[in-house]
């Protein structure tokens, strides 16, 4: 049977050995958690391109899409299917246009934000990923 849950795609963006995080302004209830840049994929268009044009929009920034990170995560109101990608920031300095804050998190440095829930099994692969990265 297919999976009626809308598709979100996030963007892991690493750079220099660190991973951009996103603290969410909405909905109230996840307001102040932290998470990856990104969104709902629009009908007609494929999920990197989804994610560059959220980067765009959340960001101001280009990036490219890489490899998938960890399995598919489940949205805490069971609406969403979470795939997150892999991704390089081809130019431009991350703004936020529309979360709270962001931050860049060093290998040891990644528990230090408040994630949602939803995403531990991807945050739990960062440490490793972070490390091969560094240079
Ligand atoms: N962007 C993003 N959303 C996540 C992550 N983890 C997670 O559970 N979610 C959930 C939160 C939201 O319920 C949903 C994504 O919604 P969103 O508000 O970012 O999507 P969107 O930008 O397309 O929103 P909108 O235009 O409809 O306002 O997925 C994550 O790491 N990044």
């Amino acid at each position: 049977m297919s999976d009626s849950r809308t598709v979100v795609v996030a963007a892991a963006i690493i750079a220099d050995g660190r991973v951009l995080a996103a603290q969410r302004s909405e909905p109230p209830a996840l307001r102040g958690g932290w998470e990856f840049p990104g969104g709902k994929v629009d009908p007609g268009e494929t999920e990197p391109e989804a994610l560059v044009r959220e980067c765009r929009e959340e960001l101001g920034v280009e990036i490219s899409v890489g490899p998938r990170l960890g399995p598919d995560l489940h949205s805490a109101d069971g609406r969403f299917l979470v795939r997150v990608y892999e991704c390089v920031l081809d130019s431009g300095t991350p703004q936020a246009l529309e979360h709270l804050a962001l931050r860049w998190l060093e290998a040891g440095d990644v528990d230090s934000v408040d994630w949602l829930p939803a995403n531990r099994r991807a945050v739990d692969l960062l440490p490793d990923l972070l490390s091969a990265t560094a240079s």
